[in-house]
């Protein structure tokens, strides 16, 4: 029973929380100005050198209010992070002004509910223009909206912190045209979810989508004799799980996909590795341009030829430019039998000029090259205050 005495607190609580929201819709505000003025004077977006400063000072700050390093600087982190984002998504936008749209179409797995949905709607929600959600129900079809003009956009699944790269869609990208145009990362969060109320010792058949069973597999090593169902995706799963609506079944999905279908959790953290993320792609018919101020990848995809250390040769070219390869991923091609494409995710933009020398050589001493997109790179790794530690002793 909630007494007088409790409400009172409670609410005290919720006006803090609302002031808490208020200043930080300030702030958001006065970093958006921030981003102007690096517009007009070619300033790079981000500087870790000020928000060293910054939390250095937050940190001390909040030791004299008795608040943990630790928690003030998980905090700003979030805070910088989202601040990052938007100046950059800012800045790309003011450099493809006709990418503007009023009503974006973006065409991703599944329904709403699924992972691709969830990254669809972070993804845009710092972006203008109203969004239009096309769900679908495989990558192949996801991409063919996109270049048959039925969308704008598509929202793709590329790798995984603990199941790894989705072939499937690398397969995809061998054969449109269409550009990279961003990436994002987005925390995967398994939870076991139903639609009544139940334990898990009453769960019989099971729902989800094959990446999310692979991801959970020590878990469901553990479960014993449960029926195992995969579906297209995690929105089918919940879906199934809410039209099904008993007691001895139940999927695999978000706590926040699962809250648009009306499930509860019965057990959270179900992945194998603690920490799972996925990382989108988004692609679109059109290349953009990112302005040098803000941190960019580029990726492309070659074919080297057949003779010994090729792709060494290929990879020494990068090393030369002083170019960060930050993944290299490698598929069959079809039809060609145990020839391969790499897929080469560099740091950079492909307006610098190391970078479009090293394009430049890689076309002429490779079988095949090309360029699927530079973007800007939503990895925002957090600042490291080299201080905290000493604070924290
Ligand atoms: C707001 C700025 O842009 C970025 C974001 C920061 C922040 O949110 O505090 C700090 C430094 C920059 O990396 C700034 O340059 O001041």
């Amino acid at each position: 029973m909630v007494t007088d005495a409790l409400n009172d607190i409670r609410q005290a609580i919720s006006e803090i929380d609302s002031q808490v929201l208020a200043l930080l819709a300030k702030r958001q505000g006065l970093t958006n100005h921030v981003a102007e003025t690096k517009i007009k004077h070619h300033i790079p977006v981000r500087d870790q050198k000020r928000e060293e400063q910054l939390l250095l000072s937050l940190i001390k700050q909040g030791q004299q209010h008795g608040l943990d390093p630790h928690y003030v600087t998980q905090l700003f982190h979030v805070v910088i992070e989202d601040s990052v984002l938007n100046q950059q998504a800012m800045l790309a936008q003011r450099a493809n002004p006709e990418s503007a749209l009023p009503l974006n179409r973006v065409a991703f797995l599944g329904d709403k509910g699924s992972y691709s949905y969830l990254a669809t709607q972070k993804y845009f929600s710092r972006r203008p223009g109203e969004l239009m959600e096309i769900g679908c129900q495989s990558f192949a079809d996801i991409i063919n909206k996109v270049e048959t003009n039925e969308a704008d956009y598509a929202v793709l699944p590329i790798e995984n912190t603990s199941s790894g790269s989705i072939n499937e869609v690398y397969d995809q990208l061998q054969h449109t045209h269409l550009s990279i145009i961003g990436e994002l990362t987005h925390p995967i969060k398994h939870a076991m979810l139903t639609a009544c109320d139940t334990d898990i010792a009453q769960i019989k058949v099971l729902y989800a989508h094959p990446q999310v069973f692979a991801q959970c597999s020590h878990f469901l090593a553990e479960l014993g004799n449960v029926e195992v169902k995969p579906c297209d995706s995690t929105s089918a799963a919940m879906l199934a799980v809410a039209e099904a609506n008993s007691p001895v079944v139940a999927a695999i999905g978000s706590e926040a996909g699962g809250a648009l279908y009306g499930l509860n959790v019965i057990k959270s953290n179900l992945a194998n590795q603690k920490e799972n993320h996925s990382r989108f792609i988004v692609v679109a018919r059109k290349p953009v341009k990112v302005p040098l101020q803000v941190p960019s990848k580029t990726t492309f995809i070659m074919s080297t030829v057949q003779k010994p250390g090729a792709l060494v040769d290929a990879l020494l070219i990068l090393k030369d430019k002083d170019i960060n390869m930050t993944k290299l991923e490698s598929r069959p091609i079809n039809g060609n039998p145990w020839e391969e494409m790499f897929y080469i995710d560099v740091e950079g933009n492909i307006e610098d000029g190391p970078m479009q020398q090293a394009i430049e050589e890689l076309s002429a001493t490779t079988r095949y090259c090309k360029v699927l997109g530079c973007y800007p790179s939503e990895e925002i790794s957090p600042t490291k205050v080299a201080a905290v530690n000493a604070l924290i002793k």
